[in-house]
Order: C-alpha cells, then sequence, then structure tokens
C-alpha cells in the first residue's frame, strides 16, 4: 500500500506485506528511521533491522528481535506495531523523546524469514529455521538454542528432528550469525529483549543454569516494574523472573549469550495468551497485545536510559 495507515496492525500478514510494510515505514520516517540489512538467511532471504536514531555516531543502543521462532505470529505483529508506536510518540512522550535523544534502538522484526514463510505456505506451526545439511534428514536448528552461552547443554537437543535440535555448532545458523555480528561489531548495545510467545512471561538470563546472574536483584525489579506497567494497560497478569526458575532449563539461547555479551539488561517476553489460543492467538489481540507489551518494553528502556 502507499502508506502505513492504510496498512492493517490488526490482522496478521505474510513476510512479503511486512517487508514491503517495512519500506513504506522507512520511506515516511526517514528522518528517524532506516533500514538495515545485516545478512540473509539459508534460504537466501534478506534479514532486515530496523534502525531509530536522531543523530550522533554509535550511540549507546537497544536491540529488539522478535519471530525467532516462525509460528509465533503475535511477535513479529507486536513489533510491527511498536515500529510505529515509537515513531509516534518521539517528541510526545517523555520517556520515548529522552531514550531517543540519547540511545538508537535497532528492531529485527523477522529473526527467522524462511521459518516465517514456511509457516504461512506448508506449516502454521513451523518453529525452527529451514536449513539443511548433507545426510541429515529433518529440516531446521531451533535458532533460540544455536547461541554461544551454554551450547549443547540441558535443555537442547543434539537430534536434528527435534524441535529444540541446537545445530553443529554455535552460530552455525545464518539467521544467529548475522545478529552476533551486528551486536558485536556495533559493541555498544546496552540492553536486548528477544520476544517470543506464548506463556505471559518477561524473564532473564540465565536459562542454561540456576545459578543467578550478578545483577539479579536490578533485573528482578525492574521485570517487576514492567510487568506492572503491562498490567495496568488492559489487567493482563504476568510472572517473571529468571528463565531457568521461571520457565525450564534452555541452553544456547539468545539472553544469555547477550547477558555474557556484556549486555546486563537482556529480556525475553512469552507475550499472550497462557494457552487457550497458544500459538494462534486471534488477531482481534494484536493491538491490545502490543499496547501492553510496548509500556514493558518503555519501562526496560527508560532503567536503560538511566544506568
Ligand atoms: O523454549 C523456548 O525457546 C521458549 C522459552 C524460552 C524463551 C526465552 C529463552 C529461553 C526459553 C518457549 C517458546 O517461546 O519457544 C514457546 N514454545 O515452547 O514453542
Ligand atoms: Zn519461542
Amino acid at each position: 500500500e502507499r502508506s502505513t495507515s492504510s496498512f492493517s496492525y490488526s490482522s496478521y500478514h505474510t513476510l512479503e506485506e511486512i517487508y514491503t510494510w517495512i519500506d513504506t515505514f522507512v520511506t515516511e520516517h526517514s528522518d528517524v528511521v532506516s533500514k538495515l540489512q545485516i545478512g540473509h538467511s539459508f534460504e537466501n532471504r534478506s534479514i532486515l533491522v530496523l534502525k531509530f536514531s536522531t543523530g550522533g555516531s554509535r550511540r549507546p543502543a537497544i536491540w529488539i528481535d522478535s519471530g525467532i521462532h516462525s509460528r509465533e505470529w503475535i511477535t513479529h505483529a507486536t513489533s510491527v506495531w511498536i515500529a510505529k508506536k515509537i515513531v509516534s510518540e518521539y517528541s510526545k512522550d517523555r520517556i520515548v523523546t529522552d531514550v531517543l535523544n540519547a540511545m538508537d534502538i535497532f528492531l529485527e522484526i523477522v529473526s527467522n524469514p524462511d521459518g516465517f514463510a514456511y509457516t504461512h505456505s506448508m506449516n502454521r506451526l513451523w518453529r525452527k529455521n529451514k536449513s539443511t545439511r548433507p545426510g541429515i534428514f529433518c529440516i531446521g536448528v531451533d535458532l533460540n538454542r544455536n547461541w554461544k552461552s551454554g551450547f549443547g547443554g540441558n535443555g537442547s537437543n543434539n537430534n536434528p528432528c527435534s524441535e529444540t535440535y541446537h545445530g553443529p555448532s554455535p552460530q552455525s545458523e545464518p539467521e544467529v550469525a548475522a545478529v552476533v555480528d551486528f551486536i558485536m561489531s556495533h559493541g555498544n548495545v546496552k540492553a536486548l529483549i528477544s520476544i517470543h510467545s506464548y506463556s505471559q512471561m518477561l524473564m532473564y538470563p540465565y536459562g542454561h543454569s540456576l545459578e543467578p546472574v550478578s545483577n539479579q536483584e536490578e533485573l528482578y525489579h525492574l521485570a517487576k516494574d514492567a510487568v506492572q506497567a503491562l498490567y495496568e494497560v488492559h489487567g493482563i497478569e504476568y510472572i517473571y523472573g529468571s528463565i531457568s526458575t521461571t520457565l525450564y532449563v534452555a541452553s544456547g539461547i539468545t539472553v544469555d549469550w547477550a547477558y555474557d555479551s556484556g549486555i546486563k539488561y537482556s529480556f525475553s517476553f512469552e507475550l499472550r495468551d497462557t494457552g487457550r489460543y497458544g500459538f494462534l492467538l486471534p488477531a482481534t489481540q494484536i493491538i491490545p497485545t502490543a499496547q501492553e507489551t510496548w509500556m514493558a518494553i518503555r519501562t526496560i528502556m527508560e532503567h536503560t536510559l538511566h544506568h
């Protein structure tokens, strides 16, 4: 469509529709937003990141990714809505304005484009990427088990047919390597938020071990405040805590790598719902979910700005 105002934020969209929306969005807001291509997926689709910046060079930054698991459609839809919210709140909302006057925001809406395309074409419940290797007869690596920190540990599987297959080696997958390379070369990312669904949880490292991270108290209280801000929008209740104690042990995950790489404010969301619809969350819940998630993310951004 010619403008993002004719885009339906209360519908789920295909990969092509989201990529077209990205181009329109960047054209409309070229003063604040630009499009980066950080790599290519296994099936050679572009891996795109939106950069929100009001100037400076190599400002401290906040990284947000969604859709690493392709069936979690509410996460891509939430990120699209949040992208629009960021530009509409700049110079209106005090916190967003302060954040963007001092920091950059990077938003990777579709972290697993091959898997996402596959959920539209062949298998709505596909989770992994679409990589194949000689002699291996099952497809895909779980991109939330392919990161270096704790790689191959409990809560990941070395069977290629498993939904939590960790891949042959850390960062073996182009979708993970692209993010690692980008964040490491940027070198000034202060917070990372990786968005999943479903369960209604806000979690922080570690997933691969039960040991608390050094700033556990700080992350606990920040998660508490973020979950409260979320609750105040539509009364949705989240639980919060470290991944391994709140959910289950999982190894080779995004936020553990981020934390061990020095990103001390690393969080993972599990969006709506708690199982009634699960991954098939009705489109009528997209905007309410995005509105409440935004308030939690805004809380994390504000804390990152001031610490
Ligand atoms: O097992 C997963 O990777 C997530 C839970 C999670 C989320 C973040 C870090 C570690 C684990 C659960 C989900 O979002 O993938 C939902 N699911 O189990 O399909
Ligand atoms: Zn997930």
